[in-house]
C-alpha cells in the first residue's frame, strides 16, 4: 500500500458518508481513543453525496475538513465521478472508506482509487448487494446475516472480502431493529478492519485480501 504519511507512519484516510455517519463516528471515536499512532491511521477529510445529513455534522464537530460532491449539480454521472476523485483527491488519502455512501462509483474513481476504497455493507455477501441489503435479507426470509467489509470494484458489492460479521434474524425484526443490530457489529468490524490495513499493509491476490 503507497504511504503518504501524516504523522510517523500513520496513514490517511478519507470517509464517504451519505447518512447518520454512525461508521464514521466509530473511526473517529477509535482515532480519538488509541491516538493517530496506535491506531495506524487518521481521518483527514469526510465527503458526501448529498447535504444536511448527520455524517456530515458529526465531522465539522470534530474539526474536519468536509465536502459536498452531488449527482445533480454535474452534466453526468461520469463527470460527478471525476468530480468526486477529485475532491477525495484534495486529501491525498492513502485509504478511502465508504461508510453507508450511497453512491456507486464509477470508472475514473476507481482509476484513482481501486484497491484502496473500502466498503461496508449490511449483509453478508455476496448475497443481497446492493442499495437494500437488510431488507432484500429480511424479505427471503434467511436466519443469519451480518455485514461485509470489502474492496470496491466495478460491480455493486462484489469486490475482494476482507472480512465478515454475523447477526441472528430474529422473527419479530424489522428492517429497522435488525440493521440497528447489523450496525453494532459492523461499527466494530470497520474499525478492526481499517486499523489493521492500515497499520500492517495487506495485499489483494485475485478474490483474496491477505493482510500483512
Ligand atoms: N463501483 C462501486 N461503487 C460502490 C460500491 C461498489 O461495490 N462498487 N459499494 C457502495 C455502497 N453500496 C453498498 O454497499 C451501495 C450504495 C448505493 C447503491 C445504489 O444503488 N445507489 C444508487 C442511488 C441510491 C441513492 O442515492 O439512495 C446510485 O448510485 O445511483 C448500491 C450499493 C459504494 N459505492
Ligand atoms: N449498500 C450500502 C449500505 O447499505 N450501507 C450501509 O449504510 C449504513 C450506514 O450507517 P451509518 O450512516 O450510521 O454509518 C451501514 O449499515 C452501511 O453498511
Amino acid at each position: 500500500m503507497a504511504a503518504k504519511p501524516v504523522a510517523g507512519s500513520a496513514r490517511r484516510l478519507v470517509v464517504l458518508v451519505s447518512g447518520s455517519g454512525t461508521n464514521l463516528q466509530a473511526l473517529l471515536d477509535a482515532v480519538a481513543t488509541e491516538g493517530v499512532e496506535a491506531y495506524g491511521a487518521e481521518i483527514v477529510a469526510v465527503g458526501a453525496d448529498r447535504d444536511g445529513i448527520e455524517g456530515l455534522a458529526r465531522a465539522e464537530r470534530s474539526g474536519l475538513p468536509t465536502f459536498v460532491c452531488r449527482v445533480k449539480d454535474h452534466a453526468t454521472r461520469e463527470e460527478w465521478d471525476a468530480a468526486l476523485a477529485a475532491a477525495v483527491a484534495a486529501y491525498e488519502p492513502d485509504l478511502v472508506v465508504s461508510a453507508g455512501f450511497m453512491k456507486i462509483v464509477g470508472k475514473e474513481f476507481l482509476a484513482r482509487y481501486g484497491g484502496r476504497f473500502v466498503n461496508t455493507h449490511p449483509a453478508l455477501l455476496p448475497s443481497f448487494p446492493g442499495a437494500h441489503g437488510v431488507r432484500d435479507a429480511l424479505a427471503y426470509g434467511v436466519k443469519v446475516t451480518g455485514c461485509t467489509v470489502h474492496f470496491v470494484d466495478d460491480g455493486v458489492d462484489t469486490g475482494p472480502i476482507i472480512a465478515q460479521g454475523v447477526v441472528e434474524v430474529r422473527d419479530e425484526d424489522d428492517e429497522g431493529a435488525l440493521h440497528e443490530r447489523i450496525k453494532e457489529v459492523e461499527r466494530r468490524l470497520l474499525v478492526e478492519v481499517v486499523g489493521r490495513l492500515a497499520r500492517n499493509g495487506y495485499r489483494i491476490e485475485g478474490r483474496k485480501v491477505v493482510i500483512q
